[in-house]
């Protein structure tokens, strides 16, 4: 057999130990997952590195004796593959395209990159300059809120700019924390990657946008220019707004992060458009809520008052 699925172990950004799905070849092993259920029309997960180049996908990763020690490379095909559980269990997606397409990750993308991005083929992860970031694949709300990307261009298709664009990182900050599924109150993003010299902070606050400082409210919407020094109108400002409309959403008594994640998915693929404003979420989000939950319901009710909440009526 000149391909079969092993199970390798490798040290994760902060120092932990993970299992890895791995794949065996003559001699050695590639950072290859392929015990996903697109496996079966040939998707895989695979972990390449760019070697601190900014050529791309690069190389994919081997190893002769599936023992892995490129920590950012571990976690990118770790998380990927949590990444891939959660659309599919949770929310029955068979990877980004929902039709198997294989997901590829490069890390060590240039020199001291302070970022992470999906460039519409693939997931791409700097290494940070180890004050403002350390390697951004070391946190799974991240590598979730890229593949987020790729589900939001392959559906809604949120153009990122202004509005849509708040609500596109808005659906990925969403969608990250929850497959990360931490038992975070404060519903951080990128809380374990951003400065490796300081506990407790975070790139964003969902719960206290303000800490962060993003509006939380209609009333505080910055408008700014659609360019690179204006966040192309705001696109991670703003979107602390839909942000706090799902923090108390899915914090309402009876509500369940299962429920908020599949109200919110279902609004982002079947009801959502490239030029959804804030106001279309809201009535998105109810839509959503209504058909999976009904029209009184408990979620139908708690949807409406999350974005009345925040200014969105
Ligand atoms: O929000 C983002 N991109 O749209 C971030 C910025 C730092 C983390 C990696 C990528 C999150
Ligand atoms: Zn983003």
């Amino acid at each position: 057999v000149n391909h079969a699925a092993a199970t390798g172990t490798g040290t994760g950004v902060l120092g932990d130990t993970k299992t890895l799905n791995t794949d065996s070849y003559s001699s050695g092993y590639y950072l290859r997952d392929i015990t996903k259920p697109m496996y079966s029309t040939g998707g895989k997960i695979e972990t390449y590195t760019a070697n601190y180049g900014t050529a791309l996908p690069g190389t994919l990763l081997t190893d002769a004796d599936n023992v892995w020690t490129d920590r950012a490379a571990v976690d990118a095909h770790y998380y990927a593959g949590k990444t891939y559980d959660y659309y599919y269990n949770k929310l029955g997606r068979n990877s980004f395209d929902n039709r198997g397409a294989t997901m590829k990750s490069t890390v060590h993308y240039s020199r001291n990159y302070n970022n992470a991005f999906w460039n519409g083929t693939q997931m791409v992860y700097g290494d940070g300059d180890g004050r403002q970031f350390t390697s951004l694949s070391g946190a799974l709300d991240v590598v979730a809120h890229e593949i987020t990307h790729a589900v939001t261009e392959r559906t809604a298709g949120l153009v990122y700019e202004y509005q849509p664009g708040a609500l596109n990182e808005s659906f990925s900050d969403v969608l990250g924390n929850l497959v990360e599924n931490k038992n975070d109150p404060k519903w951080l993003l990128g809380e374990d990657v951003t400065t490796p010299g300081i506990a407790g902070d975070a790139l964003r606050s969902m719960s206290n946008p303000n800490e962060y400082d993003q509006p939380d409210h209609m009333n505080e919407y910055r408008n700014l220019p659609n360019t690179r020094e204006g966040d192309w109108g705001g696109v991670h400002i703003n979107s602390g707004i839909p942000n706090k409309a799902f923090y108390n959403f899915v914090t309402t008594p009876g509500i369940t992060k299962d429920n908020a994640g599949k109200i919110w998915y279902r609004a982002l693929t079947q009801y959502l458009t490239s030029y959804s404003q804030f106001v279309d979420a809201r009535n998105a989000t109810i839509q959503a809520a209504t058909d999976l939950f009904g029209a009184n319901s408990t979620e139908a009710t708690a949807v409406a008052n999350a974005w009345t909440s925040v200014g969105v009526v």
